[in-house]
């Protein structure tokens, strides 16, 4: 981070402290905690449902508060997670103290630390979500020699009462203003809060779904993050969407991350953008085009793409989403600027021309660097997602494409450059394989192709047998065609699955 990051920073701590986050050390915590008058301090860990538990301390004195911070606490893991059983359930909470922020929320001052799972012999949880995410950027380094970047596109609806002015317009919420979009206040409102708790995020905006319900307006947001290492941009996703129910909650107002609410309707992603980089360079472009090292990485991410689904789409609802025409994808394959894909190579900057002073003719000509934006996006992961599962699972992905003796041919085969949804294209289609439809699916993918997230030791088998039993739980395997065209069972099944995640 250099001295023009630190001076805009939104982050109250950075700003005290004059450091990036990831510098943060106790005694940075503990010198702000007695200079800003913070009187609680708060731990946070994803649970197995993947939401963020809380922990509160009230801080004693210096002393308790030097012992929390070194020792962390103790806590019931069966409570947490189902594959730990109550007859050994305990477990340590250390916090990590480059995720520090102060609580937007709390009435009595507060700083909020996200914490890491150890064992009874005080090693790293073997199966904790975010441990796993450590080890597989691990093995991507190890293998590859370069780091993952990823970032996250957090869509969501929110419900607000329909007073019947400036209606818009059925699916038509694409980058709406007010007054015809109703929620700008809450969304913006959000993004100044996650700013605030550190997250990096790169714009906002409405999107497509939008439409009036038994007096109720469905209104689709986005907020989209930037690319940074792959275990900050879980960590970043995770308190945004802690944020995004506290703003909602704070405002009267219900919002969503389900990922469908109704039939026929834009269902709600969270697409994860990916980058590869090594010593402080994007490999994802060379020479203007996407370089073999991106399609290296997509080819993995098209052979295992079925499994990929049973982190990143863990209810039911998730596979009423992955449809034909609602922008959600259906078939493994990759294209540019294509949203009826599953991995889209979106546009890069590559041009090389300076764009600023042709809009802009009293501003001189000038390079301005931007072969860091280049990234790839993965579209079928939805808000029912386990994060960190999920960041690792396409870690994962990518780091198999370089294991793979036949990377670039993958690469080829499954490259589109047609909307894959028209009709003409059926029979194009055909030829590519097919997303799960159901978790059952999901967990039978996953369970074919279980030894590629299990090599270098990433997802312990213990984590592999524990996502499938979930998913396999749901006994969801017809569903779909089960209830087709039945307003009340969907209704009921959205009920179930609203707050997931
Ligand atoms: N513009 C978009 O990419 C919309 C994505 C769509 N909402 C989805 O379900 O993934």
């Amino acid at each position: 981070m250099n001295s023009d990051e630190l001076l805009l920073n939104a982050n109250e701590m950075v700003a005290y402290l004059q450091k990036p986050a990831s510098e943060f050390t106790k005694a940075d915590i503990i010198n702000f905690i007695r200079h800003n008058d913070i009187r609680m301090v708060n731990f946070m860990y994803p649970a197995g449902d993947g939401k963020l538990k809380t922990l509160n301390f009230v801080i004693n004195n210096l002393n308790y508060l030097e012992t929390i911070l070194t020792c962390g606490e103790r806590v019931d893991g069966s409570s947490l997670f189902s594959f730990i059983s109550a007859g050994s359930s305990d477990l340590y909470v250390v916090p990590r103290f480059r995720t520090a922020f102060i609580d937007p929320f709390a009435e009595v001052p507060t700083i909020c630390m996200l914490a890491s799972f150890f064992d009874k012999d005080g090693r790293p949880l073997e199966s904790s979500p975010e441990h796993t995410l450590a080890k597989a950027t691990r093995a991507f380094t190890e293998v590859t020699g370069m780091e993952f970047h990823t970032m996250g596109e957090l869509e969501y609806y929110v419900m607000i009462p329909d007073d019947g002015t400036f209606p818009a317009v059925d699916q038509r919420g694409y980058h709406e203003s007010s007054p015809f979009a109703k929620t700008t206040a809450f969304r913006t409102k959000c993004m100044d809060y996650i700013a605030r708790t550190g997250g990096q995020i790169k714009y906002g905006h409405s999107e497509v779904g939008n439409f009036q319900q038994d007096g109720y307006i469905y209104e689709q947001g986005e907020i989209e993050f930037l690319p940074v290492d792959a275990q900050t941009s879980a960590d970043q996703l995770m308190i945004a969407k802690w944020v995004i129910r506290n703003v909602a909650a704070e405002m009267g107002l219900n919002v969503t991350f389900a990922p469908k609410i109704t039939t026929g309707k834009a269902g709600s992603g969270l697409h994860i953008h990916m980058r590869i980089m090594k010593d402080g360079k994007n490999m994802m472009i060379r020479d203007g085009r996407l370089s073999p090292e991106a399609c290296t990485m997509i080819a993995g991410m098209m052979d295992v793409a079925p499994a990929i689904t049973a982190f990143g789409n863990k209810t039911p609802t998730s596979y009423f989403r992955l449809v034909p025409h609602q922008e959600a994808p259906t078939n493994v394959c990759w294209g540019d600027c294509n949203r009826s894909v599953l991995v889209r190579v979106p546009l890069g900057w590559t041009s090389n021309r300076d764009m600023c002073s042709m809009a802009n003719p009293l501003e001189a000509e000038k390079h301005f660097d931007t072969s860091l934006k280049q990234t790839v996006e993965m579209r079928s992961p939805d808000g029912s997602a386990d994060i960190y599962q999920l960041i690792a699972g396409l870690c994962v992905a990518c780091r198999h494409g370089f294991e793979m003796p036949d990377a670039l041919q993958v690469a080829e085969k499954t490259y589109v450059n047609y909307n894959i949804h028209d009709a003409e294209n059926a029979d194009r289609v055909g030829a590519l394989a097919q997303l799960p439809d159901s978790c059952e699916a999901s967990a039978d993918c996953l369970e074919k192709q279980r030894a590629v997230f299990e090599q270098h030791g990433v997802f312990s088998p213990a984590m592999i047998d524990g996502i499938e039993a979930q998913l396999r739980g749901f006994a969801d395997r017809t569903l779909r065609s089960d209830i087709a065209g039945n307003d009340q069972e969907m209704e009921k099944l959205v009920k179930t699955f609203f707050h997931c995640g």
